[in-house]
């Protein structure tokens, strides 16, 4: 049983200072939110924020905190951040989930409660895009009545339709006038979810409608979610759409639930995936929610800091000026724009330049991260080869990212590295705390009983090492068999308690199968399983990706590749999410920013559409280098 401290006495863990409105954020009792600039600790004060509900029993025991991210990553940050600033014990009442997570879990745990003609099958696809093909596809299936026009769906407009299709609360209701549109979007409902015995087919959008759908239907299940959180944490608040905020009132408005929302307007770039324009003054009214305003950047030098500032006036009317940490040495924190010729040019100097960092700085290549606004590929393929005849790791991200934020793939690379290493304590630790939650076993547990479950580890691992000593019968199926062979070791079903985004359905075993996948490719390319892990892991490698994939990250070096009109395409139609973008790529940066441009990219570029952009970097006093 843990020992609760009083609120007066509770200090933040790991050192770290709060601001006066950030402890007042931290130990509020009220609805709240926080608005911020990049850097300022927002997802640190909802860390902290767990660890006093938790450490002071505010949380009361058995509640848990609910906390809702936007990428699988950043909820796993702040997973690892609660449970490092309050230990396993406390951490176990605090979930930390995307959004797509949550509503896909209470679709599946309440199927049956969902209104039959929204339920859909046991087993169900789950459709990571709906797009313009997958619709053709279903509008063949589909006769419209005569009387909805003469042209049946070829009249209905596509575009207009996906905006629409999961624009509206559900049920949908029959009006008296009917459109071919609003039909289409009925019977394609129907037609996803009840496809005549087929697998019924969901993205998460529709999952969200449908599970707020459900909760509106069933006070029961709104009442026991209530019951079984004290506290929701919304990270990001301002990319929230408006299905998810519908969700969101109708699970916890006017409830005893308290909630903390953090968020930057200025890092909106999630419009044209439907973030409501106004998140945080509809919530402020909706929930009565109190504001805080932070005015530190913990991460940025001093430099940086003032730069950033110019493009956050240009992004809002009521920008704060920050104010950097002191851990910084005043004139700290560069910005440079590179001019190339060309891609070629560009390619080799980017890749000396890194080199040189790594070499005289001893900046670690994972510190070191390259962004594009768009097609990593084709702005960074060049980058990468120049790269490898250093022998300089570099690797697009991606899908990888998502992979190795699942909490099941930690386990399992912990795992593998014992098999391969003999040494390898952090590792060990890991698994023998995993183990010891798992049977219940406590620190107080008698000796036999410690000494018996590590004899069972060091058996596992032996037989996991031969296995994997026998190169000669590598096959994917091999891989797969074996990463499955450590989920059984623990017992699948008390995994599937403990990660809850594992509790129903299959997803435990498709995330170890794609991690198979990229093991498998690596174990093929470098021949050995200790590289293959470092590789999967992406020990000593660039990470490169596009600015959306980046949000909330942070790097020492942050190089910008291509600030051209041909990445920005959207610019005159999207001026203010893609200044949004610039301004989120700029601020992963602590201490140094490149933006490069080349005149030659496979074919010839231009940088008028975006001048603004380099109207404030030149406010900012950004110094243009041409190599
Ligand atoms: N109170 C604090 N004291 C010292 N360092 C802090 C504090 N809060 C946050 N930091 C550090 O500052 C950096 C930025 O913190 P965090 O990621 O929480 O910021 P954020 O506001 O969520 O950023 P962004 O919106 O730009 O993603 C991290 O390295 C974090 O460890």
């Amino acid at each position: 049983m843990p020992r609760y401290i009083t609120s007066t006495s509770w200090i933040p863990s790991d050192n770290m200072e709060l601001e006066a409105a950030a402890l007042l954020a931290v130990k509020s009792t009220k609805n709240s939110y926080v608005i911020a600039g990049p850097g300022a600790g927002k997802t640190e004060l909802l860390a902290q924020r767990a660890s006093y509900l938790l450490e002071t029993n505010t949380s009361p025991l058995p509640k848990k905190i609910l906390a809702i991210s936007f990428k699988k990553d950043a909820a796993k940050n702040l997973q690892d951040r609660v449970l490092k600033r309050c230990g396993k014990a406390l951490a176990t009442r605090f979930e930390s989930l995307t959004f797509d997570a949550f509503g896909k879990r209470l679709f599946e745990n309440f199927r049956k409660a969902i209104p039959e003609s929204y339920r859909p099958s046991k087993e169900y696809e789950l459709l990571a895009q709906f797009g313009r093909d997958a619709l053709e596809q279903v509008f063949i299936q589909l006769s419209p009545p005569k009387q909805l026009g003469k042209y049946g769906l070829a009249g209905v407009n596509k575009g207009q339709f996906l905006m629409q299709y999961t624009a509206s609360q559900l049920p949908h209701v029959n009006p008296e006038t009917d459109s071919i549109l609003n039909w289409a979007i009925r019977n394609t409902w129907t037609y996803m979810l009840n496809s005549n015995g087929k697998k019924s087919q969901c993205t998460f959008p529709m999952i969200s409608r449908i599970v707020e759908y459900m909760l509106r239907k069933n006070p029961l299940i709104t009442r026991a979610l209530r019951s079984t959180y004290s506290h929701v944490f919304l990270d990001e608040f301002q990319d929230t759409t408006d299905i998810q905020y519908d969700l969101l009132k109708t699970a916890f408005k006017d409830s005893s639930v308290v909630i903390t929302a953090v968020g930057d307007d200025k890092q909106r770039i999630m419009g044209w995936a439907g973030a409501m324009h106004n998140a945080f003054e509809t919530y402020k009214t909706d929930f009565d929610a109190d504001e805080f305003v932070l005015l530190r950047n913990f991460r940025s030098a001093p430099n940086l800091v003032k730069m950033q500032q110019v493009l956050a006036t240009s992004l809002t009317d009521n920008s704060v000026v920050a104010v950097p940490s002191e851990r910084w040495n005043e004139d700290e924190g560069t910005c440079e724009i590179w001019n190339f010729n060309d891609e070629h040019r560009e390619s080799v100097y980017v890749a000396n330049q890194i080199r040189n960092w790594i070499a005289s700085e001893g900046i670690n290549p994972r510190d070191i991260c390259i962004l594009s606004k768009v097609k990593p590929e084709r702005y960074c393929g060049s980058i990468i080869s120049e790269l490898s005849k250093f022998s300089i790791k570099a690797r697009i991200e991606a899908n990888l990212q998502d992979i190795l934020s699942e909490p099941c793939v930690g386990v399992i690379v912990d795992f593998l590295r014992l098999a391969c290493y003999k040494q390898a304590p952090m590792s060990w630790g890991n698994i023998v705390k995993l183990l010891f939650h798992i049977n219940g076993i406590n620190e107080e547990a008698r000796y036999s009983q410690v000494y018996n479950l590590e004899n069972e580890l060091k058996r596992f691992i032996s037989g996991l090492s031969d296995q994997m000593l026998d190169m000669d019968k590598l096959s994917l199926a091999q891989v797969q068999a074996l990463l499955w062979s450590t989920v059984e070791f623990l017992n699948e079903d008390i995994l599937r308690r403990i990660f809850p985004v594992y509790q129903v359905g299959d997803y435990l075993q498709k995330v170890v199968y794609a991690m198979a996948d990229y093991l498998y490719q690596y174990l093929v390319h470098d021949g050995s399983w200790t590289s293959a892990i470092e590789d999967f892991i992406g020990i000593n490698t660039i990470p490169i990706m596009t600015i959306h994939k980046s949000k909330g990250l942070e790097y020492d070096t942050v190089l910008f590749v291509g600030l051209e009109d041909s990445a920005f395409f959207k610019f005159q139609e999207q001026t203010d999410e893609d200044t949004a973008a610039f301004f989120v790529a700029f601020s992963r940066a602590k201490r140094r920013v490149v933006f490069t441009y080349s005149q030659n990219r496979q074919r010839s570029q231009s940088r008028s559409n975006i001048k603004s952009l380099y109207d404030l970097l030149s406010d900012a006093g950004v110094k243009e280098i041409t190599i």
